[in-house]
């Protein structure tokens, strides 16, 4: 399975700019022929919270019609990082995922709000996770913070995903912990994960990318620098099941141990 994971600076909040740029994006990515490609978190408008009611996208719109035709148009599979979204009178932080047809094939809202950031005073948190096939792989997706929260990681390994993507905009002095927990979910989870940041600056923060992709080993098999850029990797599937019958981690859950 090839992934290309899409790392650019975002604009803060300019849909439009950021929507243009991403389409280059993913027609550059799309010449190395991935069966996936994943974008960062909130590349439309980034937290942009004060008027992100009014500059987000309304029911997905536009980016289920602008990555969905893309999806279509080259045959790939897109996990479309996470866009601000309005439904009703709600915003969320949510993902779309795209089959190779065009189709939403599955969303998620991101679970855990910072608190500290206000984030739950302007957006809504998801209550759910999904798991979805990509070319008949179990995948499952949460965003950024949600990291922090191995309950809902292993939640999504225990409805079967192989593959965990985590589309983020994680600041530079907290860095070493993105690399630790990605490290951590995929070692505990004993599955791949997929984890694309942003690069560039926003009020006093630096974002320096180093979007990473962990096998279920937890060796990193790809790392980014803090450039824009497209980063291209190749996942063995069949290494999920090698491992998990080598240490069955799964099975030899103890759940009564775990009840407080
Ligand atoms: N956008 C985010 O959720 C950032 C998370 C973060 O910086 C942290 O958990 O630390």
């Amino acid at each position: 399975m090839k992934i290309a994971m899409i790392q650019v600076n975002i604009e803060f909040g300019n849909p439009e700019t950021n929507r243009k740029k991403m389409v280059e994006m993913i027609e550059k990515a799309a010449q190395g022929q991935p069966d996936i490609i994943v974008l960062p978190e909130m590349w439309n408008t980034s937290f942009s919270l004060k008027n992100l009611h009014e500059i987000a996208d309304k029911s997905g719109e536009p980016t289920k019609t602008i990555i969905g035709n893309l999806a279509k148009k080259y045959h790939i599979n897109i996990v479309a990082g996470s866009v601000a979204d309005v439904h009703g009178d709600l915003v969320h932080n949510r993902l779309y995922v795209f089959d190779r047809d065009g189709n939403v094939k599955s969303h998620y809202d991101k679970a855990h709000l910072i608190q500290q950031a206000r984030e739950h005073e302007f957006l809504t948190a998801g209550k759910s996770t999904e798991v979805f096939r990509l070319d008949e792989v179990i995948c499952g997706a949460i965003i950024c913070y949600d990291i922090r929260f191995p309950e809902l990681a292993r939640t999504v390994a225990l409805k079967g995903a192989k593959v965990l993507f985590i589309p983020a905009q994680w600041p530079e002095t907290r860095i070493e912990h993105w690399k630790a927990l990605v490290i951590a979910r995929a070692i505990e989870n004993q599955m791949y994960v997929v984890a694309v940041n942003r690069i560039g600056s926003e009020f006093k923060a630096d974002f320096p990318g180093k979007s990473l992709v962990v096998d279920p080993w937890g060796k990193i098999l790809v790392e980014s620098d803090d450039q824009e850029q497209i980063v291209h990797v190749e996942i063995d599937m069949d290494l999920v099941d090698r491992i998990r019958t080598k240490i069955p981690c799964f099975s030899d859950r103890n759940i009564e141990a775990y009840e407080l």
